[in-house]
């Protein structure tokens, strides 16, 4: 249960605290911000609703621990890392089992691979550059940026929290939360496990609270050196309004899968239920349209129809397929594409149907590229199908998007794959499997408004840190002999 055992300092009568300074606080503002069951829509928990004054208290801790952790030596680092990856295992019932396992080893991976990247440098000597002799020893080496703000999603609240914190502490770095208010709870509880794992006291922070209040605050800080944001439009905002910091921004997309002629319908039609339905739709590389050819489409619409019939939909708590989705805004969102759809003649495979905020899955055929389904994210279980009549079109679509996280192709012709890959313009295609993030030592990356930089557990590191360079200057040249 949340909030018990060794969660129990976490929370206070039916409000948790915020995370400062080794210590669980309750905010000066006597408020909270209340996280709504996505199922009953009703209040059920509640958060701090930091100030501004804490989160300026917040910085400034952070600051000072990390000039310390930053002469902590790596494998010491790298300790409490595997230290906080085992606590994070062994609680994970209060938290949730399906998304902390893998957190804990991507914790863990994180610790090994900065070990071996960061212990490394590089050797330069002067004379390869023309018209110079080799008088000058360049060492340069991976220093930590300083106080990273984390800013994670709803939907993988711990994962994407850690996948932040993991790099960013065994860089040498401090690291400031800010959890998504719905997905919150997780978070604290995943915080608490790094605080019994015995980190320095204001290495890792985390304050809750309203966007509209701390939300620019934070990312405008001029104590924040680098931004780690994943979220939707969000974070094009951010990136306009941030300072001179290093940016890691993960955002939204419109993966396309493109099927082709001697694709295997019956592996299509599956990949695009998992794709597309999984997580009721709310995965950033959830297939969100399908470009299929024309000759093949009947086929494959009956399959993925036939599929569609026997996904259960219902509360979480019944194990469903389809399960509410996470505000009233986001299903209000999702049935004004539906509508627009309806409105402009796209051929409803299902008949749509809506009861709060769970939506049923629908397939929509025929759509055109008027619609704004064809072009919008819907976060929902809704899965666009268009019909295309050349591989051309196909990539023509999916380049078109403002958007270019990751996309996919199926055929059996691997030529042709490695052809549609290379043209379409997304950080990743997944040939002959929907599009995925992980495993989490993969780069993963958004072009265009999906995203600046690269994600990955080795990219993060290398994101969360900057070169320094030492130059030695010598009398004389001096060639090594032997
Ligand atoms: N590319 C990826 O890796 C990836 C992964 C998961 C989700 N997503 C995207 O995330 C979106 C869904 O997640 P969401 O609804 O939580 O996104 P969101 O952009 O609404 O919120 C993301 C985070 O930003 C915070 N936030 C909101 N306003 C803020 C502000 N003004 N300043 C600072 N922080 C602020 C939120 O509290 C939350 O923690 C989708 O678009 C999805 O595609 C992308």
């Amino acid at each position: 249960m949340a909030g018990t055992g060794v969660f129990e300092d976490i929370i206070e009568g039916d409000v948790f605290k915020y995370y400062t300074d080794g210590e669980w606080k309750k905010s000066a503002s006597g408020k909270s911000v209340a996280i709504i069951n996505p199922t009953t829509r009703t209040t059920q928990y509640k958060v701090q609703a930091c100030t501004q004054e804490e989160v300026n208290k917040v910085m400034e801790s952070a600051k000072i621990a990390q000039k310390q952790w930053a002469k902590t030596p790596l494998w010491k680092r790298a300790e409490l890392l595997h230290k906080a990856a085992a606590i994070l295992k062994e609680h994970k019932a209060p938290i949730a089992e399906c998304l902390v396992v893998r957190s804990g080893d991507l914790i863990s991976y994180c610790a090994e691979e900065g070990v071996r990247i960061l212990g490394e440098g590089k050797f330069l000597v002067s004379d390869s550059f023309p018209g110079n002799e080799r008088t000058k020893y360049c060492l340069s080496s991976k220093i930590p940026l300083g106080v990273v703000l984390a800013i994670p999603p709803f939907n993988y609240p711990v994962n994407l929290a850690v996948s932040k914190i993991g790099p960013a502490l065994i860089a040498g770095n401090s690291l400031v939360l800010k959890p998504p208010t719905q997905g919150a709870v997780a978070c604290l509880h995943m915080v608490q496990c790094f605080h019994l794992a015995g980190f320095p006291k204001g290495l890792i922070s985390c304050v809750t609270g309203k966007g509209s209040e701390i939300g620019d605050f934070l990312t405008m800080h001029p104590g924040v050196n680098c931004i780690s944001f994943t979220g939707g439009d969000t974070g094009v905002a951010i990136s306009k309004k941030a300072g001179m910091v290093p940016l890691q921004m993960e955002l939204g997309g419109k993966d396309a899968c493109i099927v082709l002629e001697d694709a295997d319908l019956d592996l299509v039609a599956a990949n695009i239920i998992k794709g597309g339905f999984s997580y009721s739709g709310q995965r950033c590389t959830a297939v969100k349209v399908v470009l299929v050819m024309e000759s093949v489409a009947d086929a494959l619409v009956e399959k993925v129809n036939a599929k569609v019939a026997k996904l259960k939909v219902g509360p979480p708590e019944d194990n469903c397929d389809i399960t509410p989705v996470v505000s009233e805004s986001s299903a209000n969102f999702i049935e004004g594409l539906a509508k627009d759809a309806k409105a402009k003649g796209a051929t409803f495979c299902q008949e749509y149907k809506r009861e709060g905020n769970l939506v049923w899955p629908l397939l929509l055929d025929n759509v055109r590229p008027d619609m704004r389904i064809a072009w919008e994210e819907p976060f929902g279980p809704i899965v666009p199908v268009i019909r295309i009549n050349s591989i051309e079109e196909g990539i023509h679509h999916c380049n078109a998007s403002n958007f270019g996280l990751q996309g996919c192709v199926f055929t059996k012709d691997i030529n042709k794959a490695i052809l549609i890959s290379d043209a379409m313009e997304t950080g990743t295609v997944q040939i002959n499997s929907a599009p995925a993030r992980g495993p989490d030592h993969f780069p993963f990356q958004g072009l265009k408004d999906s995203g600046i930089g690269s994600q990955g557990i080795t990219n993060s590191i290398n994101m969360m840190t900057k070169i320094k360079s030492t130059v030695i200057n010598l009398p004389t040249p001096s060639y090594t002999m032997g």
